[in-house]
């Protein structure tokens, strides 16, 4: 699905909307000129406006006036108090695609004058790179083409796949927080590798390359985990020894600990 026509706005110039400005300028899905950003912080619109040379406007209104595509991307508790401020101006024309965590797509719904398509994505941050993971399911006035549209945009800037909405809190939990989940781990594998003796760059750079080595062999051989890390495992060896230590240490039950509390979370937030 081609969006080439449109115009793109974000309600919310924060982290994760320059994530997915980046990559779409990036990728050259829109030209600048079809990309707009609102955010009442003067300092994030001049950031954005210097960086990728999008249109940028002080006003929710106007933003939602200038685009087709509309993205929003502030705080789940402020969502109500803007939804409310452009409502009369969301006809059923525009698409309206939401990150916020937790919101279920019928709250949105409710929360607009029209039967306007809502579509909610979860996307995380290294779409900055082209290398981001989304979620995305379709509300009740969503048609085909608004999925499609959503697809094509999330598409652009990494991977994106169609679920069931009741999934999303799961995917929050798991891709959308993840990233930080992923930087926790490679900040202490930095700290270990510097503590055995190695200067701080090399060990950064190697917990980090092999971070991305491993998750491209799974993605690319197809194989179970479990098969590439036996791979890895020398009877008697380096690597058991360390995996010994890992398990003693709960890794695992972290992890999990960790992707529950924050479903958990979303839940949390979409029972407002
Ligand atoms: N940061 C992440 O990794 C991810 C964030 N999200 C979701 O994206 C949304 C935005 O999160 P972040 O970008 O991290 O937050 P952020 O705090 O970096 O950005 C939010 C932006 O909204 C602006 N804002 C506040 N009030 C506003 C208003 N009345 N009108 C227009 N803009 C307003 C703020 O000035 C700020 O620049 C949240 O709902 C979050 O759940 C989803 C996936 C990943
Ligand atoms: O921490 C949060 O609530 C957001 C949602 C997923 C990533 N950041």
């Amino acid at each position: 699905m081609k969006i080439t026509g449109s115009k793109l706005g974000f309600l919310g110039g924060g982290a994760m909307a320059e994530a997915l400005i980046a990559g779409i300028v990036k990728q050259e899905l829109l030209p600048c000129s079809q990309i707009a950003a609102s955010d009442p912080n003067q300092a994030r619109l001049s950031c954005l406006q210097k960086k990728y040379s999008v249109v940028v406007l002080k006003d929710n209104r106007e933003l939602v006036n200038f685009s087709d595509i509309i993205i929003l991307a502030v705080k789940p508790f402020v969502v109500d108090k803007i939804l409310s401020e452009v409502k009369d101006i969301f006809k059923p024309g525009k698409l309206l695609i939401s990150i916020a965590a937790g919101l279920k797509t019928a709250y949105l719904e409710e929360l607009l004058d029209a039967p306007v398509p809502v579509v909610r994505v979860m996307p995380n941050t290294p779409a900055l790179i082209g290398s981001g993971m989304s979620a995305v399911a379709a509300g009740k006035y969503a048609d085909e083409i608004a999925s499609e549209k959503t697809l094509a945009i999330f598409k652009a800037v990494g991977k994106a796949v169609m679920l069931a909405e009741n999934l999303l809190d799961i995917v929050t939990g798991l891709s959308g927080s993840g990233p930080a989940y992923m930087y926790l781990i490679l900040e202490a594998l930095s700290d270990a590798g510097v503590r055995m003796g190695l200067p701080r760059d090399t060990a950064t750079l190697l917990s980090a390359q092999t971070m991305i080595g491993a998750a491209g062999m799974l993605i690319e051989t197809g194989e179970h985990a479990a098969v590439l890390k036996e791979r890895v495992t020398t009877p008697g060896g380096t690597t058991a020894a360390g995996l010994f230590a890992l398990e003693e240490a709960g890794v695992r039950t972290a992890l999990m600990k960790a992707v529950e509390a924050a479903t958990v979370r979303s839940r949390e937030l979409s029972g407002r």
